[in-house]
């Protein structure tokens, strides 16, 4: 059943297409890598389809909503109750512990302490990372980071995790290693996953990749 939609989706900065009518379903519980070279668009598309951005034709439906006509508080709600986000660059907060920092999105919605507390634990263990549970960001690895904002987009048990370069910073190995994480915790809930990247071998752990070419498809692959 298709879960995510784009349909004929445009989007320009100033001059700069980005994107130019773009259409794609991803089914439930698949995992989708969207590649292609630099500037191609694949960030654009993912920021529409997270609902981050707004394209400036076509449409984008989720799990049967139209996600571009909503507002940006509706579009923030949506991300939170039903997204998972990881980006390269993630930013923890600082002052927090990595367990603080896991547990904070479900102590936005609403969740007691000590009970997000004991789901951060979970997660972070899922992605091996337990052992830095107590310790704050700056006494991190690139790889424990990743692995922590991993854990972070997991916690809520979000229906959707989209990811733009997750291991874009990390070495092959430790690259490869986040990667897997993910994909096979999202496995394991049930997930969609959307991953942005421009690295083949990691396109290589998804069902199926998605080509962008200066803004439009070039091609699909079924790994
Ligand atoms: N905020 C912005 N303002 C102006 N131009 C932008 C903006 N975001 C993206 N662009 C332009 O839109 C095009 C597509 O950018 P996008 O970041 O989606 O590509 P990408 O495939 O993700 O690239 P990369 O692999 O380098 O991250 C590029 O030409 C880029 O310069």
């Amino acid at each position: 059943m298709t879960l995510l939609e784009a349909h004929r989706i445009e989007k320009a900065f100033g001059r700069t297409y980005a994107l130019r009518g773009v259409s794609l379903a991803i089914e439930r519980g698949e995992t989708v890598a969207i590649t292609g070279p630099s500037g191609s668009g694949k960030s654009t598309l993912l920021h529409c389809l997270s609902g981050i951005m707004r394209p400036e034709t076509g449409e984008v439906h989720y799990a049967g909503r139209r996600v571009d006509g909503l507002d940006e508080a509706a579009r923030t709600r949506l991300r939170r109750e039903e997204f998972g986000i990881v980006f390269q660059f993630d930013r923890l907060v600082p002052e927090l512990t990595a367990v603080e920092n896991v547990a904070l999105p479900l102590l936005f919605s609403g969740r007691g302490r000590a009970e997000a507390t004991t789901v951060a634990r979970d997660r972070l263990e899922e992605v091996a990372a337990l052992d830095v549970a107590d310790a704050r960001p700056a006494e991190l690895s690139g790889g424990q980071l990743q692995r922590v904002a991993v854990a972070r987009a997991l916690v809520t048990g979000p229906k959707v995790i989209f990811a733009d370069e997750p291991t874009g910073a990390l070495d092959s190995v430790a690259g490869e290693r986040v990667l897997s994480l993910l994909v096979a915790a999202a496995r394991t809930n049930g997930a969609t996953v959307v991953i942005v990247t421009h690295d083949n071998q990691v396109a290589a752990h998804a069902d199926r990749e998605i080509v962008l070419r200066d803004g439009v498809l070039a091609g699909e692959v079924v790994v």
